[in-house]
């Protein structure tokens, strides 16, 4: 009850951040920096992040927050928080600078150590993904509203991988077993390529490389609900506010659940 009333205006917060992006990212009327760890960050993203901060701050005033463009308190001040929000502004900043137009909002709800609602927008297709823990994923594009699932992959059909626009595939295809036909999909932004695996069209994404928690925890719920699961590279769940960095490992973002995954891929 509580998690599905949030979900409406969740979706609100997250469009108009986004939309707000969009008309940043058209004008072009933004400044960039570099942060400490060398990842770039614009006035955009501060603008999307201040818009979902004052929705939460109006939605739920108990309910701490975690975003990327807000300095991160010590673990002590936060590891025993039963419920927060987690949110990444602007997920593909680098896209945003380069102009390809794959960046997305990413909204989570953490409770008790693992995601319960997720919500990306991608203001250039006006799309949304959602979900909420055991109610299923969801693509929204205006009114158009469709139940989305993982794709069910028949060998010997190319695997199709979603892949960073930004990083070396080298890495990626020496995963990969000698023979498996694939078929690669570059995609920017984190989120977004896991939103192709939730709504099938890629089997799975490889990230290797830097990424934060904020980057999955929207997705983590949205795929799950459709079918898939997203772990690291013991084959193990990546974990939420239990670190004093969130840094995420590298992961592998999977499609339908029983495939042979550690023969089809095997993660460093
Ligand atoms: N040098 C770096 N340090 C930390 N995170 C990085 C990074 N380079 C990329 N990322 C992460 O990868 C995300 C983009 O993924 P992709 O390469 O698939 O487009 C970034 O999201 P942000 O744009 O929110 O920072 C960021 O979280
Ligand atoms: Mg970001």
């Amino acid at each position: 009850m509580f998690l599905s009333s949030l979900l409406e205006p969740i979706k609100t917060a997250a469009k108009e951040a986004g939309d707000r992006l969009w008309q940043l990212y058209q004008s072009g009327d933004y400044q960039q920096e570099t942060k400490d760890d060398q990842s770039p960050v614009t006035s955009a993203d501060l603008a999307a992040n201040d818009i979902i901060m004052q929705h939460l701050q109006v939605l739920t005033p108990t309910i701490p927050i975690i975003s990327e463009e807000v300095q991160l308190l010590p673990l002590a001040k936060r590891q025993h928080w039963p419920r927060y929000w987690l949110i990444d502004p602007m997920d593909g900043t680098q896209e945003f600078v380069a102009r390809s137009g794959d960046f997305a909002v990413s909204i989570a709800l953490v409770e008790h150590g693992w995601p319960a609602l997720g919500v990306i927008y991608w203001p250039k297709e006006q799309v949304l993904y959602y979900a909420t823990r055991g109610h299923g994923a969801f693509k929204q594009q205006g009114s158009k509203i469709r139940r989305i699932q993982v794709h069910q992959h028949q060998q010997p059909d190319p695997l199709r991988v979603a892949v960073s626009r930004r990083q070396a595939r080298e890495p990626i295809e020496q995963l990969l077993p000698h023979g498996q036909q694939v078929h690669y999909i570059p995609l920017g932004s984190c989120s977004l390529k896991s939103c192709l695996v939730a709504e099938g069209s890629a089997d799975c994404y490889v990230r290797l490389g830097p990424t934060g928690e904020w980057d999955t925890g929207a997705v983590h719920i949205i795929v799950e609900e459709a079918g898939g699961k997203i772990l690291d590279s013991s084959f193990a769940p990546l974990s939420y506010n239990q670190r004093e960095s969130l840094a995420n490992p590298n992961f592998v973002v999977m499609g339908q659940a029983d495939l042979p995954w550690p023969q089809l891929i095997q993660p460093q």
